[in-house]
């Protein structure tokens, strides 16, 4: 046995940097420069192609039908149809451009995005990362609508006005005045609907989280009659959340109806001074036919947009979310391993202390834990057990010092290559979709030797082998495996590979005796094999003949290491003889 208490650190040095995450930007999901450029580009195209057909009607009507000249007609006819074809294609593109940019996009956001989330919901206990997924989807859905391209379009509203302006200064004085309304209402209608939607997406987020976490029990809702009362408390979260839903919709549908209202507005007033125009002898009939289709080029992305604008307006709000996931990302700056620290489990002036509480639950331990040795982690209730070893695996960061295993820092770590060392049984085995091989190769790949030797090792083969589906087994939440069943996986998954760091918290729970046999033999063979093990227990004695150190914690942060041969259940209650 080898183990040593280090010196106690006396202050708590500040918590390990986090690395600055990337701010999230277009570019990294290819909306380049570039690739904006080709757009506009595209846009303008798109845009001149139809403003030509314009200009041909009112050539036709002033000059063409008036001169009667079926020559000028064919080459007049010849030019715009050249020119729809080109307004076509450059449509075509645009269409393709965007939706290849919408499947890159949803592609790289959901990767990097779920990454941040899980990480996120880790670091912070913050349950569910899965409201990350809708905001991807509503993205995504958003790059695939037609509203992009209408924001686009607004460009060629743009260029309609302009060509009023070629018309007439005042016409298009009446389009930019109507353009500037409607930009108004909606910029007006965006901001104050932005609290009632962040509100009915907060409701109704938590209104599921609740009800999902309610299903999570389903024995316990049903058993004890507590399904009225689950679902009355869900329903009036859920009828809270849709009355903010509707009162959003009903200002979306109102600025609707209020931006149809000034485009026909603007419509009459530009034929009520085309028509003076022409009653003046200033302009031709051909000048209010330009009006018509000038006035819809500039007024119809609008009108799009009013028509979609939830989908732009949900839209923005997932990409601030999406934006502010990311950067509370922090995943740790990987640091290379120590080539002079000791070999086994090193902590150095470990403390956590979160926010808004009083006194810290870990400070400043120092200890050292050399291959093949087992220390108990003991003590009462509540005192920061369970939070020590998700310190050590790295789960969190640490207000104060570090952990070392072999030399690696399991915060600042390669989690791919950090994570294949280390063995894990929490108290609540958690098996993930899929079936126990899987579960217990730790995902696709794993060579069927070590899979069968690691359940071998956790006393599961026999066990999976009696299962009509053996390791084909699903093994996910609704598989239906007994809790026993699972921990046996969740140890044999532990013990995949030979970890060099085994970490059990609590592990004898719910175990019959034949079951805690074969995991006593199977921490032994791993003390054997040079492993560091971590045991978290409320039963200490059971493990007296493995145990080479004990870690009592008492409460705020008090803590002691002690040799295996004292005091077996010294935190049986008194914290005065840990001090
Ligand atoms: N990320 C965190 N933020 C704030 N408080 C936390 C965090 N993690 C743990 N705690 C608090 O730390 C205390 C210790 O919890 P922990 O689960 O480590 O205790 P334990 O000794 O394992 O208890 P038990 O023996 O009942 O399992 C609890 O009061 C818990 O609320």
């Amino acid at each position: 046995m080898s183990a040593t208490a280090l010196p106690q650190g006396a202050a708590a040095r500040p918590a390990p940097a986090m690395a600055r995450p990337a701010p999230l930007r277009l570019g990294q999901f290819g909306l380049t420069p570039f690739t904006l450029c080709a757009l506009l580009a595209l846009t303008i195209a798109q845009q001149f192609g139809f403003l030509g057909i314009v200009l041909y009607m009112k050539h036709l009507s002033d000059g063409v039908i008036e001169s009667r000249n079926l020559d000028t007609l064919a080459a007049l006819s010849l030019v715009f149809v050249g020119m729809l074809a080109v307004s076509t294609l450059a449509g075509h593109f645009r269409s393709a451009m965007l939706a290849a940019a919408a499947e890159r996009f949803g592609l790289r956001l959901k990767l990097e995005a779920m990454q941040a989330a899980v990480r996120n919901a880790v670091r912070t206990d913050a349950g569910s990362a899965l409201p990350i997924l809708r905001d991807i989807a509503t993205v995504q859905r958003f790059f695939s609508s037609r509203t992009p391209a209408a924001i686009l379009d607004l460009l060629g509203a743009v260029i309609a006005i302009l060509l009023l302006f070629y018309l007439d200064f005042w016409l298009g004085m009446i389009g930019l005045g109507g353009m500037a309304l409607s930009a108004l209402i909606g910029a007006v209608v965006l901001l104050t609907t932005r609290q009632l939607m962040l509100k009915s997406r907060s409701q109704l987020d938590a209104a599921q989280a609740e009800l999902g976490s309610q299903f999570l029990h389903p024995d316990v809702v049903r058993g004890l009659g507590l399904l009225p009362a689950t679902l009355l408390r869900w329903h009036a979260k859920y009828n809270a959340a849709l009355d903010a839903e509707d009162a959003s919709q009903h200002r979306f549908g109102t600025m609707h109806e209020l931006d149809h209202f000034i485009s026909h507005l603007v419509l009459i007033g530009a034929f009520m001074y085309g028509a003076y125009l022409v009653i003046q002898h200033e302009a031709t009939v051909g000048l209010l036919l330009a009006i018509t289709l000038a006035l819809s080029a500039a007024t119809q992305p609008f009108s799009h947009l009013f028509h979609n604008w939830a989908i732009l307006a949900q839209a923005a709000q997932a990409w601030q979310r999406l934006r502010s996931t990311m950067r509370q990302d922090g995943e740790p700056p990987v640091h290379p391993p120590e080539v002079e620290a000791a070999t086994g489990l090193v902590i150095e002036d470990l403390g956590f202390w979160p926010e808004g509480r009083p006194q810290p639950i870990l400070k400043g331990i120092g200890l050292r834990v050399a291959p093949g040795t087992m220390m108990t982690v003991q003590g009462p209730n509540g005192v920061g057990k369970s939070t020590l070893l998700r310190l050590v695996l790295g789960l969190m960061p640490p207000t104060s010092g570090r952990v070392l295993l072999d030399g690696q820092d399991s915060w600042h770590c390669d989690r791919a290559a950090f994570g294949a060392r280390i063995g894990y049984l929490p108290q609540d085995v958690q098996l993930l979709e899929g079936d126990i091989f899987r579960n217990i190769g730790r995902g696709p790949g794993a060579a069927a030797s070590d899979v069968v030797a690691a359940a071998r090792a956790a006393g599961a083969h026999d066990m999976i082998g009696r299962l009509p589906l053996g390791y084909q087994t699903p093994a996910g939440t609704a598989a239906g495996l007994s809790a026993g069943q699972r921990r046996l996986i969740g140890l044999a998954r532990a013990l995949y590979r030979d970890p060099r760091l085994l970490v059990l918290d609590e592990p004898e729970v719910g175990m019959d005796g034949q079951s805690r046999a074969v995991m006593r033999r199977a921490v032994e063979e791993a003390k054997a094999r040079g492993a560091v093990v971590l045991l978290v227990t409320h039963e200490p004695r059971t493990w007296n003949d493995l145990t080479d150190l004990r870690l009592l914690l008492g409460k705020n942060g008090q803590w002691q290491v002690r040799p295996a041969e004292q005091d077996a259940d010294i935190m049986g209650g008194s914290l005065a003889r840990v001090d």
